[in-house]
């Protein structure tokens, strides 16, 4: 079994075009752990444009409430970024290369040029006990120096396992995600998985049993309004009848 963290970075972006609390992130993620799902990442970037770091500790306050679910706050170590983790303490923390205007991430990190940066931030998450996963590209050999520095976990970046997602190179592609997973674990790493995942592509990743958790955001905020879109339209129809 693969577990589910349902990223609300998506939430916030709608709550935050409109100025007001409305979706309010702390209901949806209350919501979602409710209805089973093992835990809820954010993705807070510096202009705050989805998840805002007060979302980092409201969430966290929520969590304490659902034992054994878990929050994972992703994102790129800068001094902010990093004084909040630190004080929030989640449980898991991805770190991501991402630039401050990124529009989304869009590569993992290059370790032979990043190690030393790395190395001292990844001992201090978990000096405070939080659990460390590096956003990754699917490349095996980067696996060991990935456990050298001191990483718990690896993600590995699924947008072009997604992009493949029927069509004819997808076996091929596939195949690369599981040597990579399978890399990730002979050295001794857990590996999670996230970017682009949504309800059609995301079984074929997981059923060889590699991979411990999936983050899924976008596609499952868009899944979501696809899912439930005709019964909203319905209801407002009802009303005005
Ligand atoms: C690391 C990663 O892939 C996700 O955190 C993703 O970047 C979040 O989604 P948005 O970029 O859509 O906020
Ligand atoms: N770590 C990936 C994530 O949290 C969600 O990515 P996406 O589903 O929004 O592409």
């Amino acid at each position: 079994m693969t577990h589910l963290s349902v990223n609300l970075n998506k939430i916030g972006l709608l709550r935050n075009s409109r100025g007001r609390d409305y979706p309010n992130m702390v209901a949806m993620a209350q919501r979602t752990l409710e209805l089973g799902a093992f835990g809820v990442t954010i993705h807070p970037r510096p202009d705050q444009r989805h998840a805002t770091y007060q979302d980092a500790h409201d969430l966290k306050a929520l969590l304490k409430r659902f034992p054994g679910t878990e929050l994972n706050v992703e994102g790129f170590p800068d001094a902010q970024f990093l004084e909040v983790v630190l004080a929030v303490e989640p449980d898991q923390c991805t770190l991501v290369p991402d630039d401050p205007n990124q529009l989304t991430s869009d590569h993992g990190w290059n370790l032979s040029r990043d190690q030393d940066a790395l190395r001292p931030v990844i001992a201090k998450l978990k000096d405070k006990g939080i659990r460390v996963a590096l956003f990754m590209d699917p490349e095996p050999d980067n696996m060991v120096l990935a456990k050298e520095i001191g990483a718990d976990r690896v993600e590995l970046y699924t947008e072009a396992y997604a992009n493949a997602f029927g069509t004819e190179r997808f076996a091929e592609v596939l195949e690369m995600y599981q040597v990579a997973a399978q890399a990730a674990l002979d050295a001794g790493l857990e590996v999670n998985a996230g970017h682009d995942l949504d309800l059609e592509n995301v079984q074929a990743l997981c059923d060889q049993g590699r991979i411990m958790e999936v983050s899924i955001g976008h596609a499952l905020t868009a899944e979501a309004l696809d899912l439930g879109w005709d019964n909203v339209v319905k209801a407002y129809l009802a009303k005005l009848s």
